[in-house]
């Protein structure tokens, strides 16, 4: 495992004049783990339609050195988000609104050009989803990592080599074997741990993972989010991980953050949110999760299916059409922001809830207020969607189907 020092010194090697003083600083403050804070961030994308947002309003911090865990459905913005961190979202996207402050960096919406390409690799590390087919399959994984290095201006090439050695070795592999590999020769799972040596290699301290364990076998998995967890202490970084899979946040993250329809609709530390979830979509994905001991039939699927762009509702709240707890005001109004201790979440009925308010609902399925609202401790046994619904749309969706925002 290369220390930081010496990565950081063969990094601020090659800023050796006058002129490069600014990146020395920046080499410097990459140093320790950033803090980051996303605020009001809005992605959409031009569609036959126009302009539609992917992400919207998103309110996240990461705070330094922790692991942060995003999930959600597919199509829920999660790879959108991941992509905004390092202001990598390409068109036909593009970011609309709000600022993405990093420890170090400043806002990275605002940068551009030459220093936008440095933040990325040197700041924040990026495993892209399916990394396992991300390497070029014509050159040498060592060829590539030389590529990345020069892209990056490093002049001490060879210790960039022996960075990469000590980072593959470290996750289990022959580094010298892996570097003289092409892309072929390589298991899924040991394609996966060269992007993540490929993520660290330049010394960055923030890391964004996207779905780093899909597609690979339980054991790979494991090992996989085993290495994160000792990478993430060992080097000191601030890691965000974006995952479909509840038991993945479970295994590393300190914090998590739910998204649905581009929205964030809740976040706290995971612990938290997992044995008490309040939103009622975090409730339904939890229940959805099959359990190997026990009743297998206890598992039910959240009825209904996540909205696309097109579908997405442009008022009130996202998550209604498939809420068993919904009200009039869901229709119209955004969700309140709930605070809780550590926790977040943006849901009517949890605000009413809170303030023992009681409330009718328009679908007639469930009386709102605060006998209402799902015990929290106990999401499987309470707040089910109504039973007609089944596993297709449930009561109501096709009311807003079709909105454009
Ligand atoms: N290039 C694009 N052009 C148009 N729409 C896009 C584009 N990329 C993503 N979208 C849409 O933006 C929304 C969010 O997509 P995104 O990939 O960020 O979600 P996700 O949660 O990461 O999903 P997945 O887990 O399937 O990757 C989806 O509705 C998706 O169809």
């Amino acid at each position: 495992m290369p220390t930081t020092e010496n990565t950081a010194a063969r990094n601020a090697g090659k800023t050796g004049n006058a002129g490069k003083a600014g990146n020395t600083a920046n080499v410097a403050s990459a140093m320790k783990a950033p803090g980051v804070r996303v605020d009001g961030l809005t992605v959409v994308y031009r569609t036959p339609a126009g302009e539609l947002p992917a992400v919207r309003g998103i309110d996240l911090e990461l705070p330094a050195g922790t692991i942060t865990g995003v999930v959600g459905e597919s199509g829920s913005g999660k790879s959108t988000l991941a992509l905004s961190l390092l202001n990598a979202v390409q068109p036909p996207g593009r970011i609309s609104a709000g600022s993405v402050e990093i420890d170090g960096l400043g806002d990275v919406v605002k940068l551009s050009g030459e220093d936008l390409r440095k933040a990325r690799g040197r700041h924040i590390g990026y495993v892209f989803q399916a990394a396992q087919n991300s390497l070029n399959p014509l050159k040498t994984v060592g060829k590539q990592l030389l590529d990345l290095g020069r892209s990056h201006e490093i002049e001490d090439l060879r210790g960039l080599v022996r960075d990469a050695k000590d980072l593959l070795g470290r996750m289990g592999m022959d580094g010298a074997r892996v570097l003289d590999s092409h892309q072929h020769e390589l298991s899924g799972g040991m394609r996966q741990r060269v992007g993540i040596m490929l993520a660290l290699v330049l010394n960055a301290h923030l890391v964004v993972l996207d779905e780093p364990t899909t597609a690979l076998d339980m054991i790979t998995q494991a090992n996989i989010l085993r290495i994160v967890r000792e990478v993430h202490a060992e080097r000191g970084l601030t890691t965000l991980v974006i995952t479909h899979d509840l038991g993945v946040v479970a295994e590393v993250a300190d914090r998590l953050a739910v998204m649905y329809g581009g929205r964030l609709v809740e976040q706290g530390p995971t612990t938290d949110v997992l044995s008490a979830p309040r939103h009622p979509y975090t409730q339904g994905l939890l229940r959805a999760i099959p359990r190997l001991l026990g009743d297998i039939g206890e598992a039910r699927a959240l009825p209904g299916r996540p909205p696309t762009l097109g579908t997405v509702p442009a008022r009130g709240c996202v998550f209604r059409e498939r809420c068993a707890l919904r009200m009039d005001v869901c229709e119209t109004e955004e969700p309140p922001v709930v605070v809780r201790g550590p926790s977040i979440t943006a849901c009517h009925a949890v605000a009413a809830a809170d303030a023992g308010v009681d409330t009718d609902t328009t679908a007639g399925t469930a009386t709102a207020g605060a006998d209402a609202v799902p015990d929290a401790a106990h999401p499987a046994e309470t707040a089910d969607a109504p039973e007609s619904a089944g596993a297709g749309e449930p009561a109501g969706v096709q009311g807003t189907r079709g909105e454009q925002p």
